[in-house]
Parts: C-alpha cells; structure tokens; sequence
C-alpha cells in the first residue's frame, strides 16, 4: 500500500494567508489548494472575491464539494485524483481509472479531454471526481460556489470556438501578460518559472484542438491521504510520484530528482521536479500480502501518531529521524488495519478522514492502549513532574510507590538528631549563600575547605576529576577494610574471607538545619531534590525501564538521590530470600561509604537503600561499564557520621536531551557468589566488563582514564 505524504510548493502570500485561514477551520492546505486554484481561475484572479468575509467563498466552494460527494454516494471517480502538482496549462489526458498519461495533471482537477462535452456532462465529472475525495469535515448543504463553477463551466464551454491564445486573454489581464498564472504552483526560481511559461505555451498551442478542449480546475478536495492497501491506489501514487517526472520539460529533467530509502517496513520516495514539486510517498510493503489487512480510520492513525509523538514528547527525541517517523505511522497503519479485521468492520461515518471506500470499524480500545503513558509517576511530590513513556505498549506499568525521599522501614538506625551535630560541624553563623563568603565556612571543610558546587549549582571540574578518578582507578586511591565485611558474610556466612577493602570515598556535606544560611544557600543542592525534566522510557536494548533527560544537562549538574527504603543487610538478605527463582531484587545499593571505619559492622547494623517498592525515579536508572554519563556521590546532609549518607547522581559530562541516563553499578560480572546474581549486561558500552556479552572488550585502568580524559575535556 502507499500513503502519500502531500506536495510542498513554493506559495504565494496571498495563498498563504489563504491556507492560514482554512487551517484555522481545521482544513488542511492540500485540501485547500485545488479548491483555490478553481476560484482563482473562475475570478480572473481576482483574490479581493475570494478573501472578502474572511474566505467565505473560498469556504463554501470547499464544503460544496463535500456535499457534492455525499450526494454521489460511492460511484466511482473515472478520473485518479492522486496529488497537487504540475503547472497548470497543461491538458489533462486520462485514459482510464488507473492511467495516466505522460501528460497528465490530474492534480489539478478536472480535464475535459473530449474535443466536445456539454456542461452538464462536464458538471457531472466534477461531481464524480469528488468521489474520491477525503472527507475531513461534514458536508454543508449546496451553495452558490458549486454553482458559480458549474455556470462558469457552461459560459466557457458554450463560448464559440477560439484559438487557446485568445482565450488566454479572455481568462484574465496576468494570462495575457504570460506571467505564471498560478500562484499556487508558481516556483520560486525565476529561470525555471520563465521555462515553464514557454512550455506552457506551446503545450497549449499544441494541444488544445480548434473544438475547445477546456480545463476547469475543480479538483478533489484533498488527497493528501489517499494511500490504501488496495493495488490500484498503490500504483496510482506510483505513477503520481512518475509523473512529477513526465510532467517535467525534457530539458528540465536532469534537475529532477528522485530519492529512495528503505526504512523497515517498507520504503520512502521522495521526487521532486525543478518546478518546485515534491512529493514524499510512503510505501508500506509489510501491509503487502497481508490477508487479514483493512484500511484503517485514517482518524485513527493520525490521533495514535499525534499521541505518541506530540501528547507524548512534546518535543521530538533526538533519535527520531523523519525515516522513523514515517515507519511509525506505517507500522501503525498495519496494525490498526490488521486489527480492524480481527473484530469485523462496520462502516465508517462520512465526516470522518477515510482512506478509502472500504467498510471501516471505530479504533478499539486495544488499539488505544498501543502505547503507555504517565503524566507524572511522583504523584506530585518532586519539583517537576517525571513522565514514563512506553512507545510499545508492550511492558505493564511499573509497580512501585514513588517516594521522594529514603524512609527507614524498620530496624535500621538512622539517628537524625541536631544534637549530634558539634558547632563546628555546621555554619550557624552564616546567612543568606555560603557560596558567597569570601573565606569558605566550616561546611566546607569535608572537601579541603572549598565547596564542592560552583555558584550555577554544579560540581566544581576538580571535585568531579577526582571523583572519576576513584571510579575509574580505584586501585590508585585509599582503601579501608572492615575486620569484619558485611559484604564477604553476605557471600559466605559460615567461613568470610578477608575483607577485599572499601574505597574511602569522597563525600559531599550540604549546610543543614543548624546552619544559618538560607535554603536557597549554594551548598544545600541534593536536600533541595529534583529539578531536571526527566522521562522514564522503555529501552530498546532490553534492559527494561530507563531514565533519559527531556532536557540538555550540563556536567556536573545533580539529577537526582536514590531514595528507597533504608534496611540493615539482615532485612536485606530476608528480602532476598523471600524473591523466588527468576524474580530477581534487583534494586538494592550498599551504603558501604564508611564501612571500613566503623570495624565490626554487623549485618543489623550495615545499612541499605531498597527501591523496589518504593523508590525514587533513580530506580529507574540502568548500569553502563565505565562510561555511563552519571556519576553517584556519598553525600552527608543530616547525619554527622557515614553510617548513613545520601547516594546523589551527578552528571559527568554535558548530557544531551534524550539521552539515557545511566550509571555504572560497579557490578562485578565476574563474581558469581554474589547473592544477587547479576544480570546479563546490555549496557552496549564498549568497555563492558560483562565477559558474556559478544564483542565487548575490557579496558582497564590507562585506556579509561584516556576515556575519561577525553570526555571531560
Ligand atoms: C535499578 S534497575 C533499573 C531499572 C530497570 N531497567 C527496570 O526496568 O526497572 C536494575 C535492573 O535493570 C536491568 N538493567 C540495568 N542495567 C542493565 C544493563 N546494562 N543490561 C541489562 N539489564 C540492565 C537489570 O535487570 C537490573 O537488575
């Protein structure tokens, strides 16, 4: 089948105004055009007829031919009405319903290719040709307009025979002057334009015989959408698409152009012709040889588009190209019209966008559900709304509670109290912005007396240098060990190894309630949440549920903590347990920061951040190797000690919009005694360290750094 996508010219103001008005109507310009093009003819170009009372008669003469085609019913047009385009002088010879000839410009509506033909013949052909018309709009009742054309029909067919160049000059003052005579196709480059006029010329002279071949211009009123599955259609546009070529002077043929690209389901054309046309045809060859396919509401493929691209996005992603766009609406197509013959057709109502005359059922609510989408999965509690979009309608909304902040679920011991915070472990003294003070306050202290964020809220490069540093060469920084490693008893109870060490981290220490500054202090960045426009998504790779930003991010910008629940290892590992076989937990993160400073660290004591039933977006985020764009940050806000901290996602360089957002767990792939089995990786990084993943390669410790080095530069 083919879905053509329309004809772009080159319009004159006064068209465009023309078309702005209708547009407001909801009428679109391909529907427009040939309408404008009738009047324009029948008026002598005079557009003071048609633009006064706001287009009034450009809008009667557009709902007359709706109702002219309600009246006909479904006879069929003798005439293909396929696309605008052509210029316009040129006689229309048709040979049938699915020819065209080389001359043909059938486009532009009606031709009487008979050397004779009454008016009312003439005005019955118009009446068919409405036929296969797109009904956008319900039909008024009849109207002069239809009239006015049908009188000016009978006026020119009854004048007496003259030769095409008198007539001209009876057609208007700009036909005699032999300047374009239609603004509508008028090109744009003036030296194809006077080449235009000349061929015109001698098409005419040409063609027209002595017995007055006329041409009303009273074409459908849209065929923008007029691809079907039916193979007529389909090589109707084929020979639209080749007749932008016939329709091209011969010397003028070298400048048009033909451009084809396959896209997945089917294949793009786009021609265009040095008189300005293009025309984009769509070709959905899945459809083809498809036995349970019916064209679908074209309605239907519009709203479902519209919803996934525009409700959806608001803007468009960078990934998406016009070939994806295309594909979409193809894919979409196929499955409405497959779906429509599943549950048996009815007819369709005649105000509605049919593609064609087949009998044609409402969109069911399967087909709605197509796609999912949430306005805002925090319920309202973050700053700005988060959206979850799933363009496949495949995967079940996820289920879990959205909590902003870590609660405590029940035994972990999380003692936020002003009491523990020493004088001069805060800046009590301080107002308004700390950022501001020319001598850095005690907060700063954590991070060698500088603040860890620039005054726009970012984290300061040498802070982030040396937080990349300790992710990518860990084995260049310090370690602590635990005589006693939650982590190893969690491997082995009975006999634990040796602690392999924990990297002493680099921490962030926000101003907080003791401090005198304001909330709007420079160093008060995570406790202040969420402010990136960010999108939940299904990803492509089949790593399940993402997070990407809606928005360019800058590096070193805060995107969100990991908030969950917080739970000792012991409830933990009970969780665990409790998870059957397959059904994975696959959302808790260690608060292993200070582990080594605190030497025996119990399992009741360890602590945890679960966000499988309730989380933060940061849930949402999946693992890269090495090169993921965020970074995670122990962050102490209101707690004194590192037995609880915040786990903050900084980005690590400038992120585009639409880009996922990932982090890289710090997984090892390698060890399979870790009680929660690691995945299989899809992170698509080429520095994958998940060895059973085809074709990635594992650099270590140089080659990252050059990585690293060359991304933040
Ligand atoms: C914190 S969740 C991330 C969100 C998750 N994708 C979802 O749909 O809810 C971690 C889980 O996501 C999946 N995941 C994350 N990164 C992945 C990757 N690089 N390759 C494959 N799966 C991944 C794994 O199932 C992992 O256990």
């Amino acid at each position: 089948m083919t879905i053509t996508f329309g004809t772009i010219m080159a319009p004159h103001p006064r068209v465009i105004k023309a078309y702005n008005a209708m547009r407001s109507l909801g009428i679109s310009d391909e529907e427009v055009k040939p309408v404008l093009k009738n009047l324009l003819q029948l008026y002598d170009r005079n557009w003071e007829l048609i633009e006064e009372d706001n287009y009034r008669t450009l809008i009667d003469a557009y709902f007359e031919l709706k109702e002219a085609k309600q009246t006909e019913g479904k006879r069929k047009a003798p005439i293909s009405y396929l696309n605008g385009r052509k210029p316009k002088q040129e006689l229309h010879l048709v040979d049938g319903d699915d020819q065209v000839s080389s001359t043909d410009n059938s486009s532009q509506g009606l031709s009487v290719e008979d050397s004779e033909i009454t008016p009312n013949a003439f005005k019955q052909k118009i009446i068919k040709s409405s036929q296969t018309s797109i009904v956008h709009m319900k039909p008024t009742s009849s109207s002069q307009a239809l009239q006015r054309m049908s009188s000016e029909v009978e006026r020119i067919s009854t004048l007496p025979c003259m030769p095409a160049r008198d007539r001209k000059l009876h057609r208007g003052k700009a036909s005699a002057a032999g300047h374009c005579e239609d603004p509508i196709d008028e090109p744009s480059n003036p030296r194809v334009q006077r080449k235009n006029i000349s061929n015109d010329h001698q098409q005419k002279e040409l063609m027209i015989p002595r017995t007055e071949k006329l041409k009303l211009h009273l074409g459908p009123v849209s065929t923008s959408y007029n691809g079907s599955a039916n193979a007529s259609n389909g090589n109707c546009c084929a020979k639209s698409l080749s007749a932008l070529y016939q329709n091209v002077p011969k010397k003028d043929a070298t400048s048009a152009c033909n451009n084809s690209k396959r896209t997945q389901k089917g294949s793009i054309d786009i021609a265009s012709s040095p008189l300005g046309e293009i025309k984009i045809s769509l070709n959905c060859e899945a459809a083809l040889g498809q036995p349970n396919f019916r064209i679908p509401d074209l309605d239907a493929i519009m709203k479902s588009i519209e919803e996934k691209y525009l409700k959806a996005h608001k803007i468009v992603e960078p990934q998406s190209s016009m070939v994806k766009l295309l594909d979409d609406l193809c894919g979409i197509y196929l499955k409405l019209g497959l779906s429509l013959n599943r549950n048996g057709s009815t007819p369709k109502s005649a105000n509605s966008r049919n593609v064609a005359c087949l009998p044609l059922q409402a969109v069911t609510e399967d087909d709605k559900n197509s796609f999912h989408f949430l306005d805002d999965i925090t319920k309202g509690s973050e700053n700005v709304k988060i959206s979850l979009l799933d363009e496949t309608g495949s995967e079940d909304v996820p289920q879990f509670n959205y909590i902003p902040y870590n609660v405590i679920y029940q035994d972990a011991n999380v003692n936020i109290s002003l009491a523990r915070i020493a004088d001069e472990g805060c800046c009590a003294d301080c107002a308004g912005d700390c950022l501001s003070l020319s001598l850095p306050c005690a907060c700063s202290q954590e991070t060698g007396g500088e603040f860890a964020y620039t005054p726009r809220g970012l984290l300061k490069e040498i802070f982030l240098k040396d937080c990349m540093s300790m992710k990518l060469e860990p084995l260049d920084h310090h370690f602590v060990y635990c005589q006693e490693c939650p982590v190893e008893r969690s491997r082995n109870d009975i006999m634990a190894e040796p602690c392999k060490g924990h990297l002493v981290r680099k921490f962030i220490k926000e101003c907080w309630r003791k401090c005198g500054c304001d909330m709007q202090c420079g160093n008060r960045v995570v406790q202040r949440g969420l402010r990136c426009k960010l999108q939940v998504f299904l990803t492509r790779e089949g790593k399940g549920w993402g997070i990407r930003t809606l928005e360019d991010l800058p590096k070193g910008c805060f995107v969100c903590e990991y908030a969950g629940e917080i739970l000792t290892n012991t409830e933990l590992y009970e969780r665990i347990m409790q998870k059957s076989g397959n059904d994975r937990h696959t959302y808790p993160v260690t608060l292993d920061a200070d582990w080594g400073s605190e030497g025996v660290l119990k399992d009741e004591e360890a602590l945890c951040l679960d966000a499988t039933y309730n989380g933060n977006v940061a849930r949402f985020i999946n693992h890269r190797c090495s090169d993921a764009n965020l970074i995670d940050i122990p962050v102490e806000v209101e707690t004194p000690d590192r037995h609880y901290y915040h786990l903050a996602l900084f980005t690590n360089r400038n992120v585009n919009a639409y880009e996922e957002l990932t982090w890289d767990y710090g997984i090892d792939f390698d060890d399979h005694e870790h009680p929660i089995k690691a995945f299989n990786c899809c992170c698509g990084s080429g520095f994958c360290r998940d060895k059973k993943q085809k074709g990635t390669r594992l650099l270590k410790g140089k080659k990252l750094k050059e990585i690293h080095a060359r991304k933040t530069e």
